[in-house]
């Protein structure tokens, strides 16, 4: 029997790579055939670093270049992001009529990742039906999908530059949010967040309204103002490998599993887990502050540093404090994250606020210590510390460095025994787990996206309001 086929293709960075695997796991389990596009240069990564684990024969991995030398920086994401709108719809097109020629199955539906918008007029071009993919919170999103409405109001110029100091509302369900904390205005420095937002973001807004609907890593009970503001987005998260009790895919870096045995070791609900995603530097006295920190809090913890990006530092340690630390701290250079923050002995998470790991740790009921980097992770703080109450910030001092006492602090804070904190956390994971059990919110507009997909359309997509 024929099957629908399906395109996906992410942003090549991995809080984008992860979610939408894990979508894609999701509809090959509901019967769709996927064609997952990375870039070449990501392909080579995810390749290089995971027998890709449990992908069904319903999914195929393949690349396109992304329009940057072998040499380039990839960590520029303004260069990055406008050479792949300047040569991946013309890729993407060859690639679709390649398969569409050699394949019975054609090409029915792209899914793009919303920051890859330029896929709007390889769609139309092609009359393929397209859907969108937003891996950040739908808050982030209903802010792009808002910025007619912004710039009318002027709270930024037609360049995206924020032109008031004071928190706005997009409705008055939604939370207030804080102009500069505008995902494109808090990426590196004015060139890079220039070309974000030109590149991505403008055409991020025209294709999610061009799209059908538009699938989130999100619930319902998380984010019901941004849903509420724009039902076509539909909440179908968290995406988990763990859900299933299968392994996270499309990894960048060697997970080191050696972890999971370290955890298996310690007490219930004591050990601090320390990682900041894929982009976060710190430069070397802060790294020795964070270090010294943990090492106050006389609590095991477990660290991923991980290699430094494009400016390769290579940090380095107080004197001492391998020694001193001993078994009591765990380094790793990448962890199974997901695996991580399902283990008995997790007490809480320090994390940057990645959209990913925010799920992540909501879904496993874990106390957040948020200490964001950029983008949108300021906004996601905000949801962690001010909306869901399931976390406390970091502060910097006036040089701008979390300092060890301030770390050790706010761990005692959030591990005392009678913190509402860790309640809120359990109270959040078990709504928002509720959400993909069988006829629950997520659940269902999962099925109703494949149902939409599968058939076309004639149905009409209500946004499944409660559970
Ligand atoms: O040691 C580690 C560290 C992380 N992860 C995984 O890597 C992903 C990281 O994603 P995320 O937490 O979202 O962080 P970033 O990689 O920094 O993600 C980028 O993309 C996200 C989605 O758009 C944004 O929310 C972030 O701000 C942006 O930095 C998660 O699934 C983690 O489980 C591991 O598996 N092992």
């Amino acid at each position: 029997m024929k099957k629908t086929h399906v395109l996906l293709i992410p942003y090549p960075a991995q809080g984008h790579v992860t979610p939408l695997m894990e979508a894609a796991r999701c509809l090959t389990s509901n019967g769709l055939k996927v064609t997952f596009v990375n870039t070449d240069f990501t392909h080579k990564r995810v390749s290089a670093c995971s027998e890709i684990h449990g992908l069904s024969d319903m999914m195929q991995m393949v690349s396109i270049p992304d329009g940057m030398e072998a040499c380039d920086d990839r960590s520029d994401l303004g260069k990055l992001t406008k050479a792949m709108f300047q040569l991946m719809p013309i890729k993407l097109e060859e690639l679709i009529n390649e398969i569409n020629k050699k394949d019975d199955e054609k090409i029915a539906c792209i899914v793009a990742d919303c920051y890859m918008g330029w896929a709007v007029r390889v769609a139309r071009k092609m009359g393929i039906r397209l859907a969108m993919f937003c891996p950040s919170s739908a808050a982030v999103l209903a802010v792009i999908m808002s910025l007619q409405k912004l710039m009318d109001d002027e709270v930024i110029n037609c360049n995206g530059i924020p032109l008031k100091d004071q928190k706005i509302q997009l409705s008055t369900t939604m939370p207030f949010m804080n102009p500069t904390h505008f995902i494109w205005a808090c990426i590196g420095d004015s060139v890079t967040a220039q070309l974000l937002f030109d590149f991505a973001i403008i055409d991020g807004k025209e294709a999610a309204e061009a799209a059908d609907h538009i699938i989130c890593n999100s619930t319902m009970d998380l984010e019901p103002g941004a849903f509420t503001l724009f039902p076509k987005m539909l909440p179908i998260g968290p995406l988990l490998a763990t859900i299933k009790s299968t392994r996270q895919v499309g990894h960048f870096w060697n997970e080191d599993s050696t972890c999971l045995t370290w955890l298996d070791h310690q007490p219930v609900r004591s050990v601090i887990y320390v990682a900041f995603g894929s982009f976060t530097i710190f430069d070397q006295t802060q790294f020795e502050e964070l270090a010294l920190g943990l090492e106050l809090t006389q609590n095991p913890f477990l660290w991923v540093v991980r290699p430094g990006t494009s400016d390769n530092i290579d940090y380095v340690y107080p004197s001492g404090y391998i020694e001193r630390i001993g078994n009591r701290g765990k380094m790793v250079s990448w962890a199974p994250q997901q695996e991580v923050l399902n283990h008995p002995s997790l007490a809480c998470f320090m994390s940057h606020c990645g959209w990913n790991s925010t799920m992540e740790g909501v879904s496993n009921g874990v106390p957040f210590l948020c200490w964001p980097y950029f983008a949108d992770q300021f906004f996601n703080k905000t949801y962690i510390c001010d909306i869901w109450k399931n976390g406390v910030s970091l502060n910097k001092d006036d040089t701008g460095i979390v300092r060890r006492e301030e770390i050790k602090s706010k761990v005692e804070q959030l591990l005392s025994s009678n913190n509402v904190v860790k309640e809120n956390a359990l109270n959040l994971q078990e709504k928002v787990m509720d959400c993909v059990r069988p006829g629950n919110s997520s659940n269902k507009n999962l099925k109703k996206f494949v149902d939409w997909v599968k058939e076309g359309d004639e149905h009409v997509l209500p946004n499944e309001t409660r559970k």
